[in-house]
């Protein structure tokens, strides 16, 4: 692996120990609290982002490769699953990630081995030349086990899978452009993370949220959001305090969005290293 791809993946991982960092995050696991989450906390997810970082690398060289997302991605990622479950007993803390976070990192550094200048688009459109078919087929396969395929059979609604077979809207279209607006605005790293965790919170059916509590607690989630970014987010007065208030509304009802905090996560790796001037 090269000096290329172990800057990405140590800054992949730094983007999700941000994410971590960040609150108010409403149910989410952070410094001051683990929100509504009864099995993790924050030293154990910091030690779950950290042990993505040789994995993180390895999908950097297969990506920069170009190597095929079945042979070459899945194994990688199912082996960085091993990993995680290993280092925190069991817990679910970042399947989530490894999938969306390495699936950027792999598609960063293919678009760094490319003679195209590296911006949001070139990365996007690297996802869809290079892997777009095969994550379309990842999508549409039936028959899994997971949370995310049961919300899709309860729901109709999709998760990860069709994310990243539209290669990451919620990422390029909301959450880059949210993250940009707030620093340009002159908000700080702190402020601008959590008005983008509200953006991708409004505009993301998250399966972690539709799996704990059905298409009402969807519809709680993108509604709070919206209305605390229509109320002027995190430039309006108050808003820290705002935000505290809907934490502990979404921790009494158990709620989370997990995979909005992976797209954070993504949106500050991709804003980082190919953020356009
Ligand atoms: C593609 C896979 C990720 C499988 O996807 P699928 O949807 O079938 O399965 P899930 O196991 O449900 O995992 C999906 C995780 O993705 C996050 N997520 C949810 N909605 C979205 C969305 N709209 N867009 C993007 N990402 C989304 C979310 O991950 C985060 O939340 C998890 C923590 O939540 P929590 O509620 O605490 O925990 P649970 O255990 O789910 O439930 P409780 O019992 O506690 O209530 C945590 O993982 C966060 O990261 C979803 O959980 C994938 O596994 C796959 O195909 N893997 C192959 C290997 C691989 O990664 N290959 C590619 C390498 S590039
Ligand atoms: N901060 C966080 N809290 C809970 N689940 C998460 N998944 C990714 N980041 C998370």
């Amino acid at each position: 692996m090269s000096p290329e791809d172990q800057a990405l993946a140590r800054a992949a991982v730094a983007a999700m120990r941000d994410e971590l960092q960040a609150y108010p995050k409403p149910g989410l696991v952070s410094p001051i609290d683990s929100g509504s989450h009864d099995d993790m906390d924050f030293g154990l997810m910091c030690r779950s982002a950290d042990s993505l970082r040789e994995p993180f690398a390895a999908l950097a060289a297969a990506g920069r490769a170009a190597r095929r997302f079945e042979d070459a991605l899945i194994p990688i990622g199912i082996e960085a699953e091993r990993g995680m479950l290993a280092v925190t007993g069991g817990v679910n803390t970042h399947r989530g990630a490894i999938f969306s976070v390495g699936l950027m990192v792999a598609a960063l550094a293919r678009a760094q081995a490319l003679p195209v200048g590296l911006t949001p688009t070139a990365v996007r459109d690297v996802l869809k030349d290079t892997w777009g078919a095969s994550l379309e087929a990842h999508a549409a396969r039936d028959g899994a086990t997971s949370h995310g395929a049961e919300v899709r059979r309860r729901t109709g609604r999709d998760g990860a899978r069709r994310e990243a077979a539209l290669a990451f809207p919620s990422v390029f279209e909301t959450g880059v452009p949210a993250y940009r607006a707030a620093r340009q605005a002159g908000l700080d790293d702190n402020a601008a993370s959590i008005e983008t965790l509200f953006a991708l919170m409004a505009a993301v059916d998250d399966t972690t949220v539709l799996y704990r509590g059905g298409l009402e607690a969807g519809g709680f989630v993108r509604r709070s959001a919206a209305g605390f970014l229509a109320d002027g987010g995190c430039r309006q007065d108050g808003w820290f305090e705002k935000a505290q208030r809907l934490h502990r509304a979404f921790v009494e009802r158990n709620l989370s969005a997990g995979g909005c905090a992976d797209l954070l996560a993504c949106t500050l790796l991709v804003s980082r290293c190919a953020g356009e001037p």
